[in-house]
């Protein structure tokens, strides 16, 4: 089967996990792809499952090898990075990787995979409703949803980098549009 990927992205608290939650649940050939993070975790988050969580030093000797497709440090002086192995791992099983990362990182992953990877950028219908979102979600402290909101700024203007962009007003609809580019890019129903 052909190496491909599917790349999502957006500004925190745009709603890009919840509609990489719902496609994983909806369509099996898709398997997450599971970041290395220094970050601490969620309640309810678990290692090998949501993140691979690792120690700035375990990250670094990660680096020194080579491991990572790409890696950013994204908030707050906390890495997050996409494994070689971890890609590697699911095409093996004959999956497609969904990957779930940041923009920056997004767009170093295009550079490398081209056409082999979809880019989708989800974007919020305003910077209002994204501040409402980070709020109530409630994983945030005020500190970190302004870190975030000051970054989507500077995130929203790359969106036209992407291959697509999908504003998610209405969850439904924006899942159903994200669902169809996908199918469509792996030629699927
Ligand atoms: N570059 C890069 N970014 C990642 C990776 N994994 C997650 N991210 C991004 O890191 C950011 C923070 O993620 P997280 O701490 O889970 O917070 P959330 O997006 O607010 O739920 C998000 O924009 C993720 O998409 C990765 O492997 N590489
Ligand atoms: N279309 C939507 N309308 C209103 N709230 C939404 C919508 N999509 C997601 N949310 C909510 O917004 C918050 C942020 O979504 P999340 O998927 O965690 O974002 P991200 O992964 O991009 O940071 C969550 O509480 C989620 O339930």
């Amino acid at each position: 089967m052909e190496k491909k990927i599917i790349i999502i992205t957006a500004p925190s608290g745009a709603g890009k996990t919840t509609i990489v939650k719902k496609l994983l649940a909806n369509m099996p050939v898709l398997a997450f792809s599971i970041s290395a993070a220094t970050r601490t975790a969620r309640a309810g988050e678990v290692n090998g499952k949501d993140y691979y969580f690792m120690t700035t030093e375990e990250f670094h000797a990660k680096i020194d090898e080579n491991a990572f497709a790409e890696y950013e440090m994204v908030y707050a002086g906390k890495y997050y990075g996409t494994l070689k192995s971890e890609l590697e791992r699911i095409w093996a099983d004959t999956r497609i990787p969904m990957v779930d990362i940041d923009v920056k990182g997004a767009l170093s992953i295009k550079e490398h995979y081209h056409d082999k990877a979809l880019t989708i950028f989800i974007q919020p219908p305003s910077i209002d409703a994204l501040r409402a979102r980070l709020s109530d979600r409630g994983t945030e402290t005020q500190a970190s949803i302004d870190e975030r909101l000051a970054k989507a700024q500077y995130e929203l203007s790359f969106a036209h980098e992407f291959d697509k962009i999908v504003v998610n007003d209405e969850l439904e609809r924006a899942y159903e549009e994200v669902k169809t580019l996908v199918q469509d890019f792996l030629n699927i129903k």
